[in-house]
């Protein structure tokens, strides 16, 4: 730090600094937060500064969030928002698998289905979540390290900026398990993509490519991750070399498919993962925006959200009451069905005879969940 500054810091700042923050301590289960040291854009250190990480740290359940987690990412936020010597949030997943796929779907079959009570109380703290990043006075940098499904896609678009692994998957998976993309997805999805392309992701649960992200415009930069012959080749899965097929339309982004998808399985089985290109793509980002003024930033912030924040607060309240009084029917069953199938039987209802049912005026009955259930055919 140069000299001048340091003596005016030693000589004007005051004895004790307010803390502003609500809980003193942040641990909790299933959630790492640390500061790490902040770095200039040439690569050296800056003292006394530092980027809060936030790392959903469950990884054997893709880290999806259950009820503690989402408490500690409040906080977190909370502090990463107060914290004088934080420039920058980078929110993340642990592992290479996933970001986070969502509300974990264990505890919401196993507590919250048929509790549209307790499950408002959640919805109350899943809010307060999404609330706490899109209010976050330090730009949060979503660190997309693996997929990014369902409530772990709304709350990577909470986020301000997502810089994906190019192996990571996104899309949303509500209405295939039960429940409506509604916790920020169908306030941000048609702000960020438009509403084509966000009812087509918002209704029909298909999971697409970090390309096809990086073109709709849901990440702001993609790096590979998967290193053959200790090359890095960008995802094998996708169809990158392209732009369009014969007829005009943009391929560019899509999955494989036949022997191709085939192909590409097997190259992967050769490679390993390799995250260093998005350690450093984030940490070249974070080193832009420690070289801003501080509070002109939070402003720029402050404004560019609100086309993600006016959407988000017009609904939430609105949405928590019908999301809690949908545990009572589709979410009871689409979740106990993701819960108790398997790859086997297979995850979801039998959406057919549901709709059958109901198309006869039947009422749901635990006996009708029961008889939706995956293998419970016949
Ligand atoms: C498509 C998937 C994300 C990935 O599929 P696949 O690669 O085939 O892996 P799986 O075998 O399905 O999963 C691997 C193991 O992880 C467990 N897992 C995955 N996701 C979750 C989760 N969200 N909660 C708990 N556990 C999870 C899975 O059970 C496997 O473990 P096992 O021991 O059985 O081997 C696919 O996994 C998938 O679709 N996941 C569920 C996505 C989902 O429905 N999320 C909840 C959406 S709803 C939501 O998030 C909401 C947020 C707030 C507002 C209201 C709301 O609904």
């Amino acid at each position: 730090m140069r000299d001048s500054t340091r003596n005016i810091i030693n000589n004007s700042k005051p004895a004790h600094a307010v803390d502003h923050n609500l809980v003193p301590e942040l641990s909790f289960e299933g959630l790492l937060v640390e500061k790490r040291p902040a770095k200039r854009r040439d690569g050296t250190v800056a003292e006394g500064l530092y980027n809060m990480w936030i790392t959903l740290n469950n990884p054997a359940q893709y880290n999806s969030y259950t009820t503690e987690m989402v408490k500690g990412v409040i906080l977190a936020f909370r502090a990463a928002s107060n914290a004088r010597d934080v420039n920058a949030v980078v929110f993340t997943g642990a592992g290479d698998k996933a970001f986070c796929t969502g509300g974990n779907t264990k505890e919401y079959a196993e507590y919250y289905a048929g509790n549209p009570q307790e499950y408002r109380q959640y919805m109350r703290l899943f809010n307060d979540m999404v609330s706490a990043m899109l209010g976050c006075d330090k730009p949060v940098v979503c660190r997309v390290n693996g997929m990014r499904i369902g409530g772990g896609q709304e709350i990577g678009m909470a986020a301000d900026y997502s810089v994906a692994q190019d192996l990571a998957n996104f899309g949303q998976a509500g209405p295939k398990h039960g429940s409506a993309a509604i916790g920020g997805a169908t306030d941000f999805l048609p702000v960020m993509i438009g509403c084509e392309q966000a009812m087509v992701s918002g209704t029909l649960c298909e999971p697409f490519s970090a390309h096809k992200a990086y073109r709709l415009g849901i990440v702001s930069q993609i790096v590979p991750a998967l290193k053959v012959n200790g090359e890095f080749v960008a995802n094998p899965m996708a169809i990158t070399d392209q732009m369009l097929d014969q007829y005009g339309r943009i391929v560019h982004g899509e999955f494989k498919t036949g022997d191709q998808a085939k192909a590409a399985k097997e190259l992967m089985k050769t490679g390993e993962i390799d995250l260093s290109l998005l350690d450093q793509a984030v940490e070249d980002l974070c080193a832009k925006l420690i070289e801003t003024f501080p509070e002109c930033m939070t402003k720029s912030l402050e404004e560019l959200r609100k086309p993600k924040l006016d959407a988000w607060n017009r609904n939430k309240e609105n949405s928590r009451a019908w999301l809690a009084l949908n545990m009572m029917n589709e979410a009871n069953t689409g979740f106990r069905a993701f819960n108790e199938g398997n790859r086997e039987v297979g995850r979801e209802i039998d959406f057919v005879a549901l709709r059958q049912a109901l198309a006869e005026a039947t009422p749901w009955s635990q006996e009708l969940i029961e008889s939706l259930m995956p293998g419970k055919e016949g």
